[in-house]
């Protein structure tokens, strides 16, 4: 446990508040060994993430538009309270449209997470236009934090204020930038079910040792493990995403065709991203009045020689 007043006098120095490229607030975070990561009020969207050498480790798309109804294509995009368009609400839910607004003291964590680390508190309650396409009242607080050797990690806490129950599906949609889509290979998913959601939702399971591309990928992993791994051989490194409260990973990739029939994604550029979210889809999380989620992702990249054989799995 770090002394509070030691983490706050921390914090101020660690971090700074400038605007994105569209004139919104946006929070750095700064390790002291030169790692930073860029934090959107627009969507309480992560929009960079940087390693100690200053590399860009997300994507952003070079098309990328950054006005509702969608969100800035790359970073971290929030999917709340909906993933997809099986809901009421805009796909992928409306938080990822939203201004939120930095909460100087919100409840404490159960879990200390702000000694040593630069971080920052985000909160988004509904508005009158949210509430008419999803009457449920909440209080969604996201805390951002960069630890000093770098590792970015995400803590989701979604409180019902509401007289009655509601439910919600989650993901954080994570960009993940890779030198080249034909290299990379997801480990942590093998022997899997997942829906396909280019079939239909119809659901498979996974038969290889690890995930590859060679077309367009767009699934939901039931009940994956909590860590999982994303290696990227030409670049020789490797994404660790762990993740808590959050069964479900979504992989996506759009591939070529998809990538030409969208606007904010240049024709090439699906080759440099991959999506792996850590998420709540499959069974959606359900709340009672007074009760409260945590949601919690971690991402680390570590060399590929450090190979998965020490994850655990
Ligand atoms: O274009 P967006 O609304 O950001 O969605 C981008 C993608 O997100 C997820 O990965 C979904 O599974 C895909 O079906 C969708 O195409």
């Amino acid at each position: 446990m770090g002394h509070p007043a030691a983490a706050v006098w921390d914090n101020k120095a660690a971090t700074e508040m400038t605007k994105d490229w569209n004139g919104i607030d946006q929070v750095v975070l700064r390790s002291p060994h030169g790692a930073s990561a860029r934090v959107s009020l627009y969507g309480g969207q992560v929009t960079s993430w940087r390693n100690d050498h200053g590399e860009e480790l997300l994507f952003t798309s070079s098309k990328a538009i950054f006005k509702a109804p969608k969100a800035m294509r790359g970073g971290i995009p929030i999917c709340f309270p909906q993933f997809g368009n099986g809901g009421s609400t805009e796909l992928h839910g409306f938080a990822r449209n939203k201004i939120w607004m930095i909460e100087d003291s919100p409840p404490p964590l159960h879990l200390n997470d702000s000694h040593g680390k630069s971080f920052v508190d985000l909160l988004l309650k509904p508005s009158d236009d949210d509430m008419k396409c999803w009457p449920h009242s909440f209080e969604f607080r996201l805390r951002v934090s960069l630890a000093a050797d770098g590792v970015l990690n995400m803590i989701s806490r979604i409180r019902n204020v509401n007289g009655k129950p509601f439910s919600f599906s989650f993901a954080y949609h994570t960009y993940f930038s890779v030198s080249d889509i034909s290299e990379v290979r997801i480990e942590g998913l093998e022997t899997l079910d997942y829906l396909d959601n280019l079939c239909q939702k119809e659901r498979f399971t996974e038969q290889g040792n690890a995930i590859t591309f060679e077309s367009e990928v767009d699934r939901v992993y039931v009940s994956a493990p909590n860590a999982i791994a994303i290696l990227d051989h030409e670049k020789k490194r490797t994404f660790v995403i762990r993740k808590e409260g959050l069964p479900d990973i979504v992989v996506w990739n759009p591939w070529e065709k998809k990538s030409r029939a969208m606007g904010d994604l240049g024709d090439e550029e699906y080759k440099q991203m991959v999506c792996v979210d850590g998420a709540a889809i499959v069974r959606p999380i359900t709340l009672k009045p007074g009760e409260e989620w945590t949601g919690r992702m971690q991402l680390k990249v570590v060399p590929s020689s450090f190979c998965s054989d020490h994850l655990g799995f």
